[in-house]
């Protein structure tokens, strides 16, 4: 089978493919470093074309019956389950990441993200508010073209999950990948014209941060959501307050999985591979900070060991791989370099290491000490540290250290200290006796540097939509003079 994956044109604007004018951009698979599909940025021009596209399609699109909207929304979503093997195989191409999970946990969401928006659609309605004899009411109205910028490790669930609650409102959108994942937005483009999406209502444009940047500032563009890096997100959430923008910020984390000493170990150590070891460790709401009570400390970290054993490193292709390659060779560079950050602090390496080529097993630090990076820094990769805690009070205030608070997690079998716990804890996503698991139907997101509103649920479209106040006087009009 061929590995190339080169797309139509890099763009997409206004219903169409179009080659890109910028820098080239090679796609390249992380497992073997060989390029799938040679790319070209778009310029500042095609940046400000598919915000015109965007700008030119929203009044038609909004103008549209909702429901209409929603059947649009849905009928994309059966396209791509029906396609999803096919998507699938080009998102592990795409990020490298293991066949076995881009079947289930990427597309799939995606489109479980257009069929909830769909069922919304027809739901998204004002309020009527009594005011005596007169009253007034109020229209949920969309914002215009809001821009989407998003992360490489789960790129078309990104593309989806911005997408959804965007367009079912009646906005437009245009979607700039990260320049390390740029083909499932494609996909995307071409299905929703595919479901019968009117040409410009949502466009893709390609690139590195300036293109992103360029996106940010057009002045078609009403809102950006933005996934990634905390660093990113502050240029972003300040370029777009100089047009008073409104912003969504889905950013980085260093969250914190406590473990109490009644937990069930079992699952707690499987919620510790989840939040810690799935797509390579790539995942801004893993639970990296693993406070263990001291008494089941050493049993946890020993069956933690030993499940790890069971890892399977290879071609991500391959449905027996259960552990893909880091995105490219930059990032696997800084992840080992905070590994040997942690060995060098004196924390004890209990399994993993630096790995070989693309490849960074599962990697476990215990006795680490709050201060070291390996407890402060995001490393986004398969880096676990383990932390140890006697007292309640004392792990709340500890896993609240930090400037990140996009989530959480608590296994304990004493219900109201899972949820006392949870209460306290500063975390916009949270879990008890569970991990990372983000259906539909719950908000996401986070707090403090971790990020601003809300992706999925019914609180989305409060984040893509505005409120206009009609006050409707029903009698004559008092005047001073
Ligand atoms: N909270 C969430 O939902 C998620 C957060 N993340 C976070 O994303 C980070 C990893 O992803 P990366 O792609 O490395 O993040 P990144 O911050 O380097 O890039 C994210 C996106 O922003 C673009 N960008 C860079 N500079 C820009 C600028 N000045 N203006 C506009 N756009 C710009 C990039 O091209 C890319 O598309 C981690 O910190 C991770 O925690 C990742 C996934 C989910």
């Amino acid at each position: 089978m061929s590995l190339s994956a080169q797309p139509a044109a890099s763009l997409f604007i206004d219903g169409k493919p179009v080659e890109g004018q910028g820098d080239t951009l090679d796609v390249r698979y992380a497992f073997d470093g060989s390029t799938i599909a040679t790319l070209r940025e778009a310029t500042t021009d095609q940046v400000a074309q598919a915000c015109a596209a965007a700008r030119a399609a929203q009044p038609a699109w909004a103008a549209m019956a909702p429901v209409e909207r929603g059947r649009i929304l849905a009928r994309a979503a059966a396209i791509i389950l029906e396609r999803n093997d096919e998507l699938a195989r080009l998102e592990t191409l795409d990020t490298g990441k293991p066949i076995q999970e881009t079947l289930v946990a990427d597309w799939p969401s995606g489109a479980a993200s257009l069929e909830y928006f769909a069922g919304l659609a027809a739901t998204l309605t004002g309020q009527m508010i009594p005011l005596g004899a007169d009253w007034a009411y109020t229209r949920r109205e969309p914002l215009g073209v809001c821009a989407g910028i998003g992360a490489w490790n789960y790129p078309s669930q990104i593309a989806c999950w911005k997408a959804a609650p965007a367009l079912v409102m009646g906005n437009t959108t245009v979607f700039k990948p990260s320049e390390e994942t740029p083909l499932g937005a494609l996909k995307l483009a071409e299905i929703f014209i595919q479901a019968g999406m009117p040409p410009g209502v949502f466009n893709v444009v390609q690139g590195r941060g300036a293109v992103g940047a360029a996106l940010v500032t057009d002045p078609n563009v009403a809102k950006v959501s933005l996934t990634g890096s905390v660093p990113t997100g502050r240029r972003v959430y300040a370029a777009a307050a100089e047009g008073m923008r409104h912003v969504t910020m889905e950013l980085g984390g260093k969250s914190p999985l406590i473990v109490f000493d009644d937990a069930n170990l079992e699952d707690a150590v499987s919620a510790a591979i989840l939040a810690n070891f799935y797509s390579a460790g790539q995942i801004c709401s893993n639970g990296t900070r693993v406070f263990l009570h001291e008494g089941i400390k050493e049993d946890f970290l020993a069956r933690l060991a030993e499940r790890v054993k069971a890892v399977r490193m290879g071609d991500p292709l391959d449905p027996d791989t259960n552990h893909g390659p880091i995105i490219n060779a930059a990032q696997a560079d800084k992840i080992r370099a905070a590994i040997r950050a942690g060995v060098d602090a004196g924390a004890r390496l209990v399994c993993g290491g630096m790995g070989e080529g693309p490849f960074i097993p599962p990697t476990v630090f215990a006795d680490a000490t709050d201060d070291m990076t390996i407890a402060t820094d995001e490393i986004f990769g398969p880096v676990m540290t383990a932390l140890s805690f006697v007292d309640e009070a004392e792990v709340i205030g500890r896993a609240n250290g930090t400037g990140f608070g996009l989530a959480a997690g608590v296994f304990t079998q004493d219900l109201t200290r899972a949820h006392r716990v949870i209460a306290a804890l500063e975390a916009g996503t949270c879990w008890i006796n569970t991990y990372n698991l983000t259906p539909v139907e719950m908000p996401f997101g986070g707090v403090k540097l971790s990020g601003l509103g809300r992706e999925n649920s019914a609180a989305a479209i409060e984040h893509y939509s505005q409120l206009k106040s009609v006050y409707v006087g029903m009698g004559g009009v008092d005047a001073p003079y």
